[in-house]
């Protein structure tokens, strides 16, 4: 079994070198120092790290463990302080009122400090000064992205622990369910009958409650128990605000609504009456950033700005155009400006965007069609873009039926998606199911073996037609499958106006206000084809589309039915979205091909093995494609991201 994750993030193997020096080696650190306060946890993880390198597995458990709990009672210890500072100066902000008015800001921040000085004391009492000062980003992103579990995993299976191995690779894998390696060890531990059901459990569960409350209040909801939905949506939203508050009181002082300030205004008006009319504009425009929608000093900042007009100096300092600030929000002698700019951008964006709309992915639309009955219905010019097609006949009615049968049965068994919830709206239900989770729930007779191995065989045949249609000279692998249903959700579709599925790119993240897309994690960066294939049109709603980079402009839209594949380039050129399903249930095949072997979908592999172990021969062999690996460099040559040398903490799009 080959459980060594090769994932290990290298920036954290380079932090921790470093760290080495700072470090004397062996002080046999705890997650208390001498003094009873807590230590810094982030020299114990690096101190856990460097164990794990070191094959000191003992010692890696330990450290590991210790800085996971110690980061806990940190952040605990902030939260008492928290509560217990929140009445702190308040003395101070009672006074506000009645005194002098332009001392307002400076009463505030002497009642911010007074607050400040609390908590600090207080958690002062509990930490030591190492562990009180910041942490790095990279700190942080690991333990955001739950990276100690990673190791932890390794370490707990080589110090033969496997209930805690288990548990940690789970708890790691719920927070990046696209991590093939941590998917197929979880597969083995499955297997293994020492390995207990009970050992799959989150360990950070409590942060994640919130979740649990809100897919069973969808739940009760979809099965039509409205009294139980009405409790779950109750202690969902009690849960989420607990969640919030949590959040906010890690990183800033108790949210508090200002003392009203009419005397703030004063200071404008004493400013404004004294002719330091540029004074009053500035501090209008700190009050601005707290009431931004404070209609008298909108007013005011009207006035005074227009007064001030042809002062350049003056209107240099007003609000930056930008896309994002609410027009009203504003002045109106600024407008004029603003809008001029914001049209400049545009009309910049409209010259650039026919030298970007070039697709350099290395596919070619137009390839022939090698599957009999298959036929294009629309190519580049009839969905108006660059590497789109429509093809048509790619499976039969009975073909739909059986794939929508083992949809309906593998989802009425458990969820075969991971991530559980709604991910894209709270107005469908999704669910999904890959080849591999198909073939178990044949194995233990649950759906029909014949049924997966036919969900097996459609990709197949997608994947040749794509690889024939989109011409490249790279080799094509799966990248990742799965057949996903999206069902509306009886009685919450009154009203609505999102989509089902956001418009989006499938390899980048798409800036539509620069029409940049930005190929970086959390996309799948790695994803060179996509491909859906209907199932069905029995339902409303549903259009797939395609946008322009605005993902405003529809340019083409494809109805979903039975047999109907759409494919296309997984890149910027084909930004996509689907309209919102809004009765019944619309079912597809997804799948997405990328031409880097490291990321092949080794789920699909397991599936494969699994059947050949089983003597059951479903696919050939993966060719290795000579002429094309010869020709190729495209792959090798292309620099290309190296997000999988590391944990990102990415989740499969759906
Ligand atoms: O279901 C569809 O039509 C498209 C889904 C999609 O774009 C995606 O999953 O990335
Ligand atoms: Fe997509």
């Amino acid at each position: 079994m080959v459980l060594h994750s090769n994932t290990v993030p290298v920036y954290v193997a380079s932090l921790f070198i470093l760290n080495c020096v700072f470090i004397t080696a062996g002080s046999g650190l705890s997650s208390e120092s001498s003094s009873g306060l807590l230590a810094p946890h982030d020299e114990l993880y690096y101190r856990g790290v460097r164990a794990y390198f070191r094959e000191d597995w003992e010692r890696a458990a330990e450290f590991l463990e210790k800085s996971i709990s110690t980061r806990d009672m940190l952040l605990r210890t902030r939260r008492k302080c928290h509560d217990e500072c929140l009445t702190a100066g308040d003395d101070k902000v009672s006074k506000l009122d009645t005194e002098d008015a332009t001392l307002w800001d400076l009463g505030i921040l002497d009642w911010i400090q007074v607050q400040a000085e609390c908590v600090r004391f207080c958690v002062g009492r509990s930490v030591s000064p190492a562990a009180l000062l910041p942490v790095s980003s990279d700190i942080e992103y690991e333990f955001g992205t739950r990276n100690p579990y990673n190791y932890l995993q390794v370490t707990y299976y080589r110090l033969d622990k496997m209930d805690k191995a288990a548990s940690a690779a789970h708890t790691f894998f719920v927070a990046n369910p696209s991590h093939l390696e941590m998917r197929n060890n979880i597969e083995k531990y499955r297997r293994m009958i020492r390995v207990k059901d009970e050992s799959f459990q989150d360990r950070e569960r409590e942060q994640e409650q919130h979740w649990e409350i809100y897919d069973a209040a969808v739940l009760a909801e979809s099965s039509s128990d409205w009294v139980k939905a009405v409790k779950k949506w109750k202690e969902c939203v009690n849960e989420t605000i607990k969640q919030t508050e949590e959040c906010r009181a890690q990183c800033e002082m108790a949210p508090r609504v200002l003392p009203e300030e009419p005397e703030n205004a004063h200071g404008v008006y004493e400013r404004a009456a004294a002719g330091d009319l540029k004074g009053a504009v500035k501090t209008l425009r700190s009050l601005l950033l707290f009431y931004p929608t404070d209609s008298d000093s909108l007013n005011n900042m009207e006035l005074y700005s227009q007064t001030l007009e042809g002062d350049t100096e003056a209107q240099e300092t007003g609000p930056m155009p930008d896309l994002w600030t609410p027009e009203d929000v504003v002045p109106e002698s600024l407008r004029e400006t603003w809008r001029a700019e914001k049209e400049q951008l545009h009309e910049k964006l409209k010259q650039g965007q026919k030298v970007e709309e070039v697709d350099d992915s290395g596919f070619y639309a137009g390839g022939p069609i090698p599957v009999v009955g298959v036929t294009i219905t629309m190519d580049d010019q009839g969905l108006n873009g660059t590497n789109r097609a429509v093809l048509d006949g790619v499976l039969s009615q009975s073909e739909c039926d059986r794939m929508m049968q083992l949809a309906t049965v593998a989802a009425s068994v458990g969820d075969g998606y991971r991530g559980r919830r709604s991910p894209h709206t709270p107005h469908e239900k999704f669910e999904g199911l890959t080849v591999l989770r198909a073939l178990k729930l044949s194995q233990d007779g649950l759906v029909k073996q014949s049924d997966a191995k036919l969900l097996h065989e459609i990709g197949e045949t997608v994947k040749v037609l794509m690889d024939s249609y989109f011409r490249s000279h790279s080799h094509l692998y799966f990248a990742y499958t799965h057949l996903v249903c999206r069902s509306a959700i009886p009685g919450q579709q009154e009203g609505r106006s999102d989509l089902s599925h956001p418009v989006h790119v499938d390899n980048c993240i798409l800036e539509p206000e620069t029409r940049q897309c930005w190929r970086e994690a959390p996309a799948f960066t790695h994803r060179d084809l996509s491909a859906v294939l209907y199932l069905n049109d029995n339902f409303e709603g549903g259009d797939f589309f395609f946008t322009d980079r605005d993902t405003k402009t529809v340019t083409a839209k494809v109805k979903p039915s039975c047999g109907r594949l759409v494919g296309f380039t997984s890149g910027p050129v084909n930004p996509h979205g689907v309209t919102a399903v809004t009765k019944g249930r619309r079912c597809a095949l997804a799948l997405w091909f990328t031409t880097e072997k490291p990321h092949r979908d080794m789920e699909r592999e397991e599936a494969e093995a699994l059947w050949a172990a089983d003597g059951q021969i479903v696919v050939k062999e993966e060719k290795v494609d000579t002429e094309k690996s010869a020709r190729s460099g495209r792959s090798q040559g292309k620099e290309r991201s190296k997000e999988r040398e590391r944990v990102t903490g990415r989740r499969d799009e759906l």
